[in-house]
Protein backbone atom coordinates (compact mmCIF):
# COMPACT_ATOMS: atom_id res chain seq x y z
CA UNK A 1 0.00 0.00 0.00
CA UNK A 2 1.60 3.38 -0.81
CA UNK A 3 2.09 5.86 2.42
CA UNK A 4 1.44 9.91 1.78
CA UNK A 5 4.41 11.66 2.59
CA UNK A 6 3.70 15.46 3.97
CA UNK A 7 6.52 17.63 3.05
CA UNK A 8 6.17 21.23 4.96
CA UNK A 9 9.30 23.66 4.27
CA UNK A 10 8.19 27.05 6.65
CA UNK A 11 10.10 29.61 5.03
CA UNK A 12 10.05 32.97 6.28
CA UNK A 13 7.56 34.79 4.17
CA UNK A 14 5.90 31.28 2.94
CA UNK A 15 4.66 27.78 3.67
CA UNK A 16 4.89 25.24 0.89
CA UNK A 17 3.68 21.60 1.31
CA UNK A 18 4.34 19.05 -1.17
CA UNK A 19 2.25 15.75 -0.93
CA UNK A 20 3.39 12.15 -2.07
CA UNK A 21 2.75 8.59 -2.12
CA UNK A 22 5.34 5.86 -1.88
CA UNK A 23 6.43 4.37 -5.56
CA UNK A 24 4.92 1.09 -6.16
CA UNK A 25 8.25 -0.32 -6.88
CA UNK A 26 9.77 0.18 -3.14
CA UNK A 27 13.05 -0.25 -4.72
CA UNK A 28 12.97 3.39 -6.12
CA UNK A 29 13.63 6.85 -4.51
CA UNK A 30 11.56 8.74 -6.11
CA UNK A 31 8.32 10.08 -4.39
CA UNK A 32 5.31 10.18 -6.64
CA UNK A 33 3.76 13.51 -6.19
CA UNK A 34 0.33 14.57 -6.14
CA UNK A 35 -0.44 17.97 -5.13
CA UNK A 36 1.19 21.36 -3.96
CA UNK A 37 0.00 24.24 -2.23
CA UNK A 38 1.71 27.03 -1.72
CA UNK A 39 0.62 30.06 1.18
CA UNK A 40 2.97 32.71 -0.05
CA UNK A 41 3.02 36.63 1.12
CA UNK A 42 3.50 35.91 4.90
CA UNK A 43 5.65 39.43 4.88
CA UNK A 44 3.52 41.47 2.29
CA UNK A 45 -0.11 40.40 3.35
CA UNK A 46 -2.99 39.51 2.42
CA UNK A 47 -1.41 35.55 1.90
CA UNK A 48 -1.87 34.03 -0.88
CA UNK A 49 -2.71 30.57 -2.38
CA UNK A 50 -1.23 28.42 -4.71
CA UNK A 51 -2.25 25.14 -5.46
CA UNK A 52 -1.31 22.72 -8.27
CA UNK A 53 -2.64 19.34 -8.43
CA UNK A 54 -2.74 17.61 -11.73
CA UNK A 55 -4.08 19.86 -14.21
CA UNK A 56 -6.07 22.23 -11.16
CA UNK A 57 -4.02 24.98 -10.77
CA UNK A 58 -5.06 28.10 -8.32
CA UNK A 59 -3.37 30.82 -8.12
CA UNK A 60 -3.26 34.02 -6.06
CA UNK A 61 -6.14 33.44 -4.23
CA UNK A 62 -6.16 36.04 -1.47
CA UNK A 63 -6.42 34.55 2.61
CA UNK A 64 -7.71 37.47 5.00
CA UNK A 65 -7.04 34.93 7.93
CA UNK A 66 -3.56 33.15 7.25
CA UNK A 67 -1.06 35.37 9.01
CA UNK A 68 1.94 33.04 9.72
CA UNK A 69 2.78 29.72 9.10
CA UNK A 70 0.95 27.86 11.27
CA UNK A 71 -2.43 29.23 10.18
CA UNK A 72 -1.07 28.53 6.44
CA UNK A 73 -0.26 25.08 7.48
CA UNK A 74 -3.78 24.53 9.12
CA UNK A 75 -5.03 26.24 6.14
CA UNK A 76 -3.30 24.03 3.71
CA UNK A 77 -4.14 20.81 4.96
CA UNK A 78 -7.99 21.72 5.05
CA UNK A 79 -7.54 22.27 1.70
CA UNK A 80 -5.85 19.32 0.46
CA UNK A 81 -8.45 16.83 2.98
CA UNK A 82 -11.27 18.54 1.43
CA UNK A 83 -10.35 18.62 -2.33
CA UNK A 84 -12.14 15.51 -3.92
CA UNK A 85 -9.63 15.32 -6.85
CA UNK A 86 -6.87 14.03 -4.11
CA UNK A 87 -8.52 10.51 -3.36
CA UNK A 88 -5.56 9.30 -1.23
CA UNK A 89 -5.93 12.00 1.36
CA UNK A 90 -9.58 11.74 2.44
CA UNK A 91 -8.47 11.96 6.01
CA UNK A 92 -5.90 12.84 7.93
CA UNK A 93 -5.05 9.63 9.33
CA UNK A 94 -3.93 8.85 5.70
CA UNK A 95 -0.70 10.72 6.13
CA UNK A 96 2.16 8.29 6.89
CA UNK A 97 5.17 10.38 7.38
CA UNK A 98 5.39 14.66 7.63
CA UNK A 99 8.85 15.81 6.97
CA UNK A 100 9.31 19.24 8.24
CA UNK A 101 12.69 21.69 7.25
CA UNK A 102 13.80 23.08 10.09
CA UNK A 103 16.49 25.78 9.91
CA UNK A 104 18.59 25.40 12.38
CA UNK A 105 20.06 22.25 13.19
CA UNK A 106 22.96 23.14 15.30
CA UNK A 107 25.46 20.30 15.25
CA UNK A 108 22.91 17.70 14.00
CA UNK A 109 24.73 16.44 10.52
CA UNK A 110 21.36 14.44 9.37
CA UNK A 111 17.60 14.09 9.47
CA UNK A 112 15.97 13.26 12.76
CA UNK A 113 12.66 11.81 13.75
CA UNK A 114 11.16 14.32 15.95
CA UNK A 115 10.66 13.02 19.63
CA UNK A 116 10.97 14.95 23.11
CA UNK A 117 14.26 15.27 22.99
CA UNK A 118 15.19 16.48 19.09
CA UNK A 119 11.60 18.83 19.46
CA UNK A 120 13.43 20.62 22.84
CA UNK A 121 16.88 20.76 21.49
CA UNK A 122 15.50 22.31 17.95
CA UNK A 123 13.39 24.90 20.45
CA UNK A 124 16.81 25.89 22.40
CA UNK A 125 18.05 26.86 19.12
CA UNK A 126 15.20 29.15 18.00
CA UNK A 127 16.95 31.96 19.43
CA UNK A 128 19.84 31.09 16.52
CA UNK A 129 17.32 31.40 13.81
CA UNK A 130 14.40 34.12 14.62
CA UNK A 131 12.26 33.99 11.74
CA UNK A 132 12.35 29.92 11.44
CA UNK A 133 12.96 27.30 14.00
CA UNK A 134 9.99 29.10 16.35
CA UNK A 135 7.12 29.19 13.28
CA UNK A 136 8.18 25.34 12.03
CA UNK A 137 7.76 24.28 15.87
CA UNK A 138 4.33 25.94 15.84
CA UNK A 139 3.62 23.40 13.06
CA UNK A 140 5.58 20.37 14.54
CA UNK A 141 3.16 20.78 17.56
CA UNK A 142 -0.40 21.34 15.12
CA UNK A 143 0.87 17.86 13.57
CA UNK A 144 1.66 16.59 16.95
CA UNK A 145 -1.85 17.34 17.96
CA UNK A 146 -4.10 17.04 14.53
CA UNK A 147 -1.88 14.26 13.02
CA UNK A 148 -0.72 12.44 16.47
CA UNK A 149 -0.54 9.00 14.10
CA UNK A 150 2.35 10.49 11.82
CA UNK A 151 5.84 10.56 11.82
CA UNK A 152 7.46 13.72 12.24
CA UNK A 153 11.20 13.99 10.69
CA UNK A 154 13.13 16.82 10.33
CA UNK A 155 15.36 18.36 7.73
CA UNK A 156 17.93 20.82 8.84
CA UNK A 157 19.06 23.60 6.67
CA UNK A 158 21.98 23.66 8.30
CA UNK A 159 23.27 19.89 7.80
CA UNK A 160 24.72 20.23 4.50
CA UNK A 161 26.65 22.71 5.44
CA UNK A 162 28.81 20.02 8.41
CA UNK A 163 31.43 19.54 5.74
CA UNK A 164 32.97 23.54 5.95
CA UNK A 165 36.63 23.40 6.77
CA UNK A 166 37.52 24.62 10.40
CA UNK A 167 39.24 27.66 9.22
CA UNK A 168 36.46 28.93 7.23
CA UNK A 169 33.63 27.67 10.06
CA UNK A 170 35.54 29.39 13.09
CA UNK A 171 35.11 33.20 13.90
CA UNK A 172 38.14 34.42 15.20
CA UNK A 173 36.95 35.02 18.56
CA UNK A 174 38.08 33.74 22.19
CA UNK A 175 37.57 29.57 21.44
CA UNK A 176 36.88 28.93 25.01
CA UNK A 177 33.84 31.28 24.89
CA UNK A 178 33.44 30.02 21.12
CA UNK A 179 33.62 26.45 21.63
CA UNK A 180 31.27 26.86 24.97
CA UNK A 181 28.24 28.73 23.20
CA UNK A 182 28.77 26.63 20.23
CA UNK A 183 29.29 30.54 17.92
CA UNK A 184 30.64 28.83 14.47
CA UNK A 185 29.68 29.30 10.87
CA UNK A 186 26.59 26.86 10.48
CA UNK A 187 25.19 27.72 7.15
CA UNK A 188 21.71 27.30 6.07
CA UNK A 189 19.50 26.71 2.74
CA UNK A 190 21.11 23.23 2.80
CA UNK A 191 18.27 21.36 1.85
CA UNK A 192 17.86 23.61 -1.42
CA UNK A 193 21.80 23.48 -1.78
CA UNK A 194 21.32 19.32 -1.58
CA UNK A 195 18.58 19.85 -4.37
CA UNK A 196 20.69 21.56 -6.47
CA UNK A 197 23.60 20.04 -6.27
CA UNK A 198 21.78 16.25 -7.44
CA UNK A 199 20.26 18.13 -9.74
CA UNK A 200 23.36 20.01 -11.08
CA UNK A 201 25.05 17.06 -11.42
CA UNK A 202 21.76 14.44 -13.10
CA UNK A 203 22.05 18.03 -15.95
CA UNK A 204 25.80 17.83 -16.66
CA UNK A 205 26.10 14.09 -16.10
CA UNK A 206 29.13 14.37 -13.55
CA UNK A 207 29.27 12.29 -10.60
CA UNK A 208 28.28 14.70 -7.62
CA UNK A 209 31.52 13.84 -5.57
CA UNK A 210 32.91 15.51 -8.42
CA UNK A 211 30.35 18.63 -8.55
CA UNK A 212 32.06 22.32 -8.18
CA UNK A 213 29.40 25.17 -8.09
CA UNK A 214 28.89 28.42 -7.40
CA UNK A 215 25.17 28.44 -6.16
CA UNK A 216 22.79 31.63 -5.34
CA UNK A 217 19.63 30.65 -3.34
CA UNK A 218 17.93 33.53 -3.78
CA UNK A 219 14.31 34.09 -1.90
CA UNK A 220 12.60 35.90 0.90
CA UNK A 221 16.12 34.99 2.74
CA UNK A 222 19.02 34.85 0.55
CA UNK A 223 22.54 33.09 0.53
CA UNK A 224 25.58 31.79 -1.45
CA UNK A 225 27.20 28.55 -1.73
CA UNK A 226 30.77 27.35 -2.59
CA UNK A 227 30.43 23.45 -3.63
CA UNK A 228 33.73 21.65 -3.78
CA UNK A 229 33.73 17.81 -4.69
CA UNK A 230 29.70 17.77 -4.00
CA UNK A 231 30.13 19.26 -0.59
CA UNK A 232 29.43 22.43 0.91
CA UNK A 233 32.78 24.67 1.59
CA UNK A 234 32.09 27.78 2.01
CA UNK A 235 28.74 29.85 2.64
CA UNK A 236 27.79 33.24 3.45
CA UNK A 237 25.51 32.77 6.31
CA UNK A 238 26.76 32.05 9.75
CA UNK A 239 25.96 31.36 13.04
CA UNK A 240 22.28 32.73 11.85
CA UNK A 241 20.27 33.45 9.08
CA UNK A 242 21.16 36.78 9.37
CA UNK A 243 24.70 37.15 7.75
CA UNK A 244 25.87 37.39 4.34
CA UNK A 245 23.29 38.42 2.07
CA UNK A 246 20.79 40.74 2.55
CA UNK A 247 16.90 39.24 2.46
CA UNK A 248 13.29 40.96 2.15
CA UNK A 249 13.34 41.66 6.04
CA UNK A 250 16.85 41.58 6.92
CA UNK A 251 19.72 43.33 6.17
CA UNK A 252 22.45 40.85 5.85
CA UNK A 253 26.08 41.34 7.23
CA UNK A 254 26.87 45.06 8.69
CA UNK A 255 29.91 46.13 10.59
CA UNK A 256 29.41 44.93 13.96
CA UNK A 257 29.47 47.72 15.74
CA UNK A 258 27.14 49.62 14.23
CA UNK A 259 23.95 48.67 16.31
CA UNK A 260 25.34 50.53 18.83
CA UNK A 261 25.59 53.29 17.21
CA UNK A 262 21.44 52.73 16.14
CA UNK A 263 19.87 52.32 19.04
CA UNK A 264 21.13 52.87 22.95
CA UNK A 265 18.68 49.84 24.00
CA UNK A 266 20.22 47.37 21.01
CA UNK A 267 21.02 44.77 24.03
CA UNK A 268 17.19 44.91 25.87
CA UNK A 269 14.93 42.73 24.77
CA UNK A 270 12.54 42.97 22.15
CA UNK A 271 8.79 42.63 22.72
CA UNK A 272 8.60 39.90 20.56
CA UNK A 273 10.63 38.20 23.20
CA UNK A 274 9.28 34.95 24.81
CA UNK A 275 9.88 32.33 27.29
CA UNK A 276 10.77 30.21 24.10
CA UNK A 277 12.68 32.54 22.47
CA UNK A 278 15.10 35.36 23.60
CA UNK A 279 15.60 37.86 21.00
CA UNK A 280 17.23 41.49 22.08
CA UNK A 281 16.23 44.54 20.05
CA UNK A 282 18.87 44.56 17.72
CA UNK A 283 18.23 41.29 16.38
CA UNK A 284 14.36 42.12 16.02
CA UNK A 285 15.75 45.58 14.00
CA UNK A 286 18.18 43.24 11.70
CA UNK A 287 16.04 40.11 11.02
CA UNK A 288 12.41 41.65 10.52
CA UNK A 289 12.48 45.87 10.10
CA UNK A 290 15.37 46.20 7.34
CA UNK A 291 16.53 44.36 4.18
CA UNK A 292 13.96 45.29 0.60
CA UNK A 293 11.34 46.39 3.46
CA UNK A 294 13.10 48.66 5.26
CA UNK A 295 14.95 50.30 2.00
CA UNK A 296 11.92 50.12 0.11
CA UNK A 297 8.54 49.64 2.30
CA UNK A 298 7.94 46.24 -0.04
CA UNK A 299 9.44 42.58 0.35
CA UNK A 300 8.42 41.59 -3.74
CA UNK A 301 11.96 41.47 -5.22
CA UNK A 302 9.71 40.93 -8.28
CA UNK A 303 8.53 44.88 -7.73
CA UNK A 304 11.03 46.09 -6.86
CA UNK A 305 13.10 45.14 -9.99
CA UNK A 306 10.32 46.28 -12.35
CA UNK A 307 10.18 49.85 -10.73
CA UNK A 308 12.29 52.59 -11.56
CA UNK A 309 12.03 54.39 -8.63
CA UNK A 310 15.58 55.82 -6.50
CA UNK A 311 14.72 53.55 -3.48
CA UNK A 312 13.99 50.42 -5.58
CA UNK A 313 17.02 50.90 -8.64
CA UNK A 314 19.50 51.28 -4.58
CA UNK A 315 18.10 48.01 -3.05
CA UNK A 316 18.44 46.58 -6.53
CA UNK A 317 21.96 47.44 -6.79
CA UNK A 318 22.84 46.62 -3.17
CA UNK A 319 21.73 43.11 -3.63
CA UNK A 320 23.67 42.75 -7.14
CA UNK A 321 26.91 44.43 -5.29
CA UNK A 322 26.52 42.17 -2.18
CA UNK A 323 25.92 39.26 -4.20
CA UNK A 324 29.29 39.86 -6.07
CA UNK A 325 30.93 39.96 -2.96
CA UNK A 326 30.64 36.13 -3.31
CA UNK A 327 30.94 35.19 -6.39
CA UNK A 328 34.15 36.18 -7.46
CA UNK A 329 36.05 34.84 -4.07
CA UNK A 330 34.36 31.72 -4.68
CA UNK A 331 35.48 31.24 -7.92
CA UNK A 332 39.00 31.48 -6.83
CA UNK A 333 38.21 29.15 -3.66
CA UNK A 334 36.91 26.47 -6.81
CA UNK A 335 40.91 27.23 -8.61
CA UNK A 336 38.67 28.50 -11.64
CA UNK A 337 37.73 25.02 -11.99
CA UNK A 338 33.68 25.77 -11.98
CA UNK A 339 31.24 23.37 -13.87
CA UNK A 340 28.28 25.96 -13.49
CA UNK A 341 27.41 29.67 -11.90
CA UNK A 342 23.59 28.58 -10.33
CA UNK A 343 20.76 30.68 -9.26
CA UNK A 344 17.71 29.59 -7.16
CA UNK A 345 14.92 30.62 -5.22
CA UNK A 346 11.85 32.57 -6.19
CA UNK A 347 14.17 35.68 -7.01
CA UNK A 348 16.85 33.22 -8.69
CA UNK A 349 14.27 31.59 -10.89
CA UNK A 350 12.26 34.19 -11.42
CA UNK A 351 14.36 37.98 -11.52
CA UNK A 352 15.67 37.79 -15.15
CA UNK A 353 17.05 41.22 -14.36
CA UNK A 354 19.01 40.42 -11.46
CA UNK A 355 20.35 37.58 -13.24
CA UNK A 356 21.59 39.48 -16.11
CA UNK A 357 23.11 42.21 -13.69
CA UNK A 358 24.83 39.93 -11.99
CA UNK A 359 26.16 37.92 -14.58
CA UNK A 360 27.22 41.00 -16.35
CA UNK A 361 28.91 41.46 -13.18
CA UNK A 362 31.16 38.67 -13.38
CA UNK A 363 31.79 38.70 -16.74
CA UNK A 364 35.36 39.08 -16.92
CA UNK A 365 35.44 35.54 -15.28
CA UNK A 366 34.29 33.91 -18.45
CA UNK A 367 30.48 33.90 -17.65
CA UNK A 368 27.50 34.94 -20.36
CA UNK A 369 23.70 35.00 -20.85
CA UNK A 370 22.02 34.34 -23.94
CA UNK A 371 19.43 37.57 -23.24
CA UNK A 372 16.49 35.44 -24.91
CA UNK A 373 16.96 32.65 -22.93
CA UNK A 374 17.30 34.48 -19.81
CA UNK A 375 13.68 36.07 -20.47
CA UNK A 376 11.76 33.45 -21.14
CA UNK A 377 10.00 32.00 -18.40
CA UNK A 378 11.37 29.05 -16.40
CA UNK A 379 10.13 25.90 -16.61
CA UNK A 380 12.55 22.83 -16.30
CA UNK A 381 14.41 21.29 -13.32
CA UNK A 382 17.53 22.96 -14.70
CA UNK A 383 17.89 25.29 -17.39
CA UNK A 384 21.13 26.56 -19.61
CA UNK A 385 20.69 30.62 -19.45
CA UNK A 386 24.40 30.70 -20.72
CA UNK A 387 25.30 32.15 -24.41
CA UNK A 388 27.33 30.24 -27.23
CA UNK A 389 30.52 32.26 -26.04
CA UNK A 390 30.60 31.63 -22.56
CA UNK A 391 33.55 30.17 -20.42
CA UNK A 392 31.25 28.71 -18.30
CA UNK A 393 27.33 27.89 -17.40
CA UNK A 394 25.02 29.83 -15.94
CA UNK A 395 21.94 27.33 -14.97
CA UNK A 396 18.32 28.31 -13.25
CA UNK A 397 17.59 25.61 -10.95
CA UNK A 398 13.97 25.20 -9.56
CA UNK A 399 15.02 24.02 -6.42
CA UNK A 400 12.51 21.75 -4.41
CA UNK A 401 13.21 21.71 -0.62
CA UNK A 402 9.91 19.63 -0.44
CA UNK A 403 10.80 16.83 -2.81
CA UNK A 404 14.64 16.66 -1.12
CA UNK A 405 13.13 16.05 2.25
CA UNK A 406 10.56 13.47 0.73
CA UNK A 407 13.51 11.44 -0.82
CA UNK A 408 15.12 11.23 2.24
CA UNK A 409 12.14 9.76 4.14
CA UNK A 410 12.36 7.02 0.96
CA UNK A 411 16.19 6.70 1.50
CA UNK A 412 16.08 6.63 5.33
CA UNK A 413 12.90 4.55 5.66
CA UNK A 414 14.62 2.26 8.12
CA UNK A 415 16.15 4.80 10.13
CA UNK A 416 12.95 6.14 10.73
CA UNK A 417 10.90 3.14 11.14
CA UNK A 418 9.92 1.86 14.90
CA UNK A 419 11.11 5.37 16.19
CA UNK A 420 8.60 7.73 17.03
N1 LIG B 1 9.06 38.02 -10.87
C1 LIG B 1 9.86 38.08 -9.82
N2 LIG B 1 11.09 38.65 -9.93
C2 LIG B 1 11.91 38.71 -8.87
N3 LIG B 1 11.60 38.22 -7.66
C3 LIG B 1 10.41 37.63 -7.49
C4 LIG B 1 9.48 37.55 -8.55
N4 LIG B 1 8.36 36.92 -8.06
C5 LIG B 1 8.60 36.64 -6.75
N5 LIG B 1 9.83 37.06 -6.41
C6 LIG B 1 10.46 37.02 -5.08
O1 LIG B 1 10.61 35.70 -4.59
C7 LIG B 1 10.59 35.77 -3.16
C8 LIG B 1 10.12 34.47 -2.57
O2 LIG B 1 11.10 33.53 -2.76
P1 LIG B 1 10.97 32.10 -2.07
O3 LIG B 1 12.26 31.38 -2.32
O4 LIG B 1 9.74 31.44 -2.54
O5 LIG B 1 10.79 32.58 -0.56
P2 LIG B 1 10.98 31.89 0.83
O6 LIG B 1 12.29 32.39 1.30
O7 LIG B 1 9.83 32.33 1.67
O8 LIG B 1 11.02 30.40 0.62
C9 LIG B 1 9.62 36.88 -2.82
O9 LIG B 1 10.15 37.62 -1.73
C10 LIG B 1 9.61 37.74 -4.05
O10 LIG B 1 10.28 38.92 -3.73
C1 LIG C 1 17.43 30.19 5.91
C2 LIG C 1 16.48 31.14 5.30
O1 LIG C 1 16.75 32.32 5.28
O2 LIG C 1 15.37 30.63 4.76
P1 LIG C 1 14.21 31.41 3.92
O3 LIG C 1 14.90 32.00 2.75
O4 LIG C 1 13.25 30.32 3.54
O5 LIG C 1 13.64 32.43 4.81
MG1 LIG D 1 12.75 29.35 0.96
Amino acid sequence: MPEIILSINAGSSSVKISVYKTPEDTSSLVPVQLAEATVEGLTAPPAKLKYERGDEKIKGKELENVKSQEDGFRYILDHLTNDKGLPELNKKEDIHFTCHRVVHGGDYPRSQVIDKETYFHIEELSDLAPLHNAPALTIVRAVADILPHARNIAYFDSAFHTTLPDYICTYPIDQEIAQKNKLRKYGFHGISYSFIANAVSTYLRKPADQLNIIALHLGSGASACCVKGGKSFDTSMGLTPLAGLPGATRSGSIDPSLMFHYTHSAGKPSHRSSEKMHITQAEEILNKNSGWKSLTGTTDFGKISSSDRHEDRLAFNIFVDRILNYVGPYFTKLDGEVDALVFAGGIGEKGDKLRQAVVQGVRCLGFAIDEKKNGTAIEDVVTDISSGNAKYKTLVVQTDEQLEMARGVLADKDRFVGKK
